[in-house]
Formats: C-alpha cells, structure tokens, sequence
C-alpha cells in the first residue's frame, strides 16, 4: 500500500491543475491513477504537475507535466506558475529553478500576487518542433494546412519546449469553432509529436486574443506556452511588438520576448483545495476546507 500523495487543486487562468507533491518518493502516479482523476469531476484535469526531488544540483525541482490523455508535455506556464504559488504557500521561498524534460525553467513569485516564468528560447527550426519534413522558416513561414474552415488555413510554428501552430485570423476568436478542427490538427502528420493548436487575432500591435485545443487535452480555458508561442510568431512576423497582452478565455497574461531571446509570462495561479491521493488507484480525499493558500 503505497502512501497517500499530498496534492492541490489549483487553476492557471482556468487551465485546470492538479499539483502533485512526490517529493521524497521514488514511485509516480500510474496512468490508470491519472485516468481516474481524469474521470472525476471533482478532480478533473487539463494537466497534473507532479513535483518530483531535484535531478540536478542548484534546480528546486524536477517537475513531470501529464496531460488528461496521460501523454507528457516538456513545457505548461500555467502549470509552472501553480507549482510556484504551491511551494512558495509552502515555505515563504519565491525564486525557483525547475527542471522539466525540456530543460529549466527559472520562476519567480511577484510582489502582489502575479508569478513569472521564463520560458526559454522559442526553436523555430524544424527539427525541434519537431515537424515531419523541412519547412523554409527563413520568414517564418505559414504553412497551408487545406481545411474546411475559410476562417483558417495558414499557420506558423515553433516549440516553447512543446510543440505549437498558431493560425493568425482576422476574425473574433470567438466565433471560430476551433473544436471542429482541433483534433484534425493537433494529429496532423507533419507534426510527428501532436501539437498544441491555437487561432490568435492580434488586435493592437500591444494586444492579440486567443483560443486554443491542446495537445492531449483538447479546448482550454488558457496555456500559457501557447500563449508564449503566438506572441512570439506574432512578432516575428510583423504583426505586433514583442511585449504584449494576450487575452485568453480564462483571463490575461503579459509575455515579453526580451532582447536576450528569453520569453518571459507573467500572470496567476489560483489555489483551489488540497488533498491526498493514491498514486495506484486515483482514490482521493480532500482535506477540510481551509482559507486560500
Ligand atoms: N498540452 C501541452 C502541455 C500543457 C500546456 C499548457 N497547459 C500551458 O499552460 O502551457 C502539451 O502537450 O504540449
């Protein structure tokens, strides 16, 4: 009997978080687990960020990212800033350097309430996005994907540690039904690893609106690394200025795309309520409501 693994329910702009603690254990959540708190809906998740014991000296953490379908992701900025306000509620610390299969993540608890992340560097070469075949990105190219849509058809790329193709449309985000779409996309075969697929209409060159269908999830309030990636194409192909406000369905994130190539976002994590869970079964209980972390 494996014991009970303490865990919050948090949210990042509505993208919906499970933050796992498995520090001092060896074993992790087991897919038929994680498939049952998929189920629940008290529990249901767009992503479970399990915070493992670091893997590498001076890294806080080393931080697993599960998404509803089991699959693993290398990048989750909403799930990142959750897993910040998690250990900072824990013991007052707000620096931190998290290790994910992507790489670092370096993160930071504001003044206020806001948390930061950085990102990294957008990849922008086909092979680490990765594609299927080489596509000419010398100007940021737009890639056909021939669809029924008329709203959508010519999408950008990069990675953010996770694969993204951002569809720039003129119209309300809103009232494009990425839900008809998304999963066409995301297993489109010149994406090799899925992606996250997103629609961004940038409206000021300071401001772009968005929605997306992630990868191993489907449609989501907010996420954070596509946020990165449509801010980043955005710039990179003349339609707005590299700091900028993105408007997601769950709220705003600021994203800056500084001068060193590091992307950093900014915005909320919002505690929900802990509990305990079993790393075989999914079993869960919820400790006694308490004040917000
Ligand atoms: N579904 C994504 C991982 C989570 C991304 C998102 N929740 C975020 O905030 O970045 C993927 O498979 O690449």
């Amino acid at each position: 009997m494996s014991a009970r693994i303490p865990f919050s329910r948090m949210n990042g702009l509505g993208n919906e978080i499970l933050v796992a603690d498995m520090r001092g254990r060896a074993d992790t959540i087991e897919p038929q687990a994680a498939i049952v708190l998929a189920n629940d809906t008290q529990t249901r998740f767009d992503q479970i960020m399990a915070i493992h014991d670091p893997q590498t000296a001076g890294t806080d953490a080393f931080v697993r990212i599960i998404n509803t379908d089991g699959s693993e992701a290398g990048a989750c900025g909403n799930g990142t800033r959750c897993v910040v306000h998690y250990l900072s509620a824990l013991n007052g610390q707000r620096e931190f350097l998290f290790q994910t299969k992507a790489g670092l993540l370096e993160a930071r608890a504001l003044p206020g309430g806001l948390i930061s992340v950085d990102m990294g560097q957008p990849r922008f070469d086909w092979q680490s996005i990765p594609l299927a075949q080489k596509v000419d990105d010398t100007n940021a190219t737009l890639i056909e994907f021939p669809l029924a849509s008329p709203a959508f058809s010519r999408a950008a790329v990069v990675s953010m540690g996770n694969p993204h193709a951002v569809f720039f449309v003129d119209a309300d985000v809103n009232s494009i039904a990425l839900e008809n779409y998304g999963s066409q996309l995301e297993h489109h075969p010149l994406f090799p690893d899925r992606a996250n697929i997103s629609i961004a209409q940038v409206t000021r060159p300071t401001a772009l609106t968005m929605r997306t269908w992630e990868r191993g999830v489907g449609l989501t309030r907010a996420c954070g690394s596509a946020a990165c990636a449509a801010s980043v194409l955005a710039a990179r192909t003349g339609r707005a200025e590299r700091r900028i406000v993105v408007t997601v369905p769950g709220g705003d994130l600021i994203i800056e795309w500084r001068d060193d190539d590091h992307v950093i976002m900014t915005g909320p994590a919002e505690w929900e309520w802990s509990g305990t869970l079993d790393p075989l079964s999914g079993a869960f209980d919820r400790d006694a409501e308490r004040a917000s972390a």
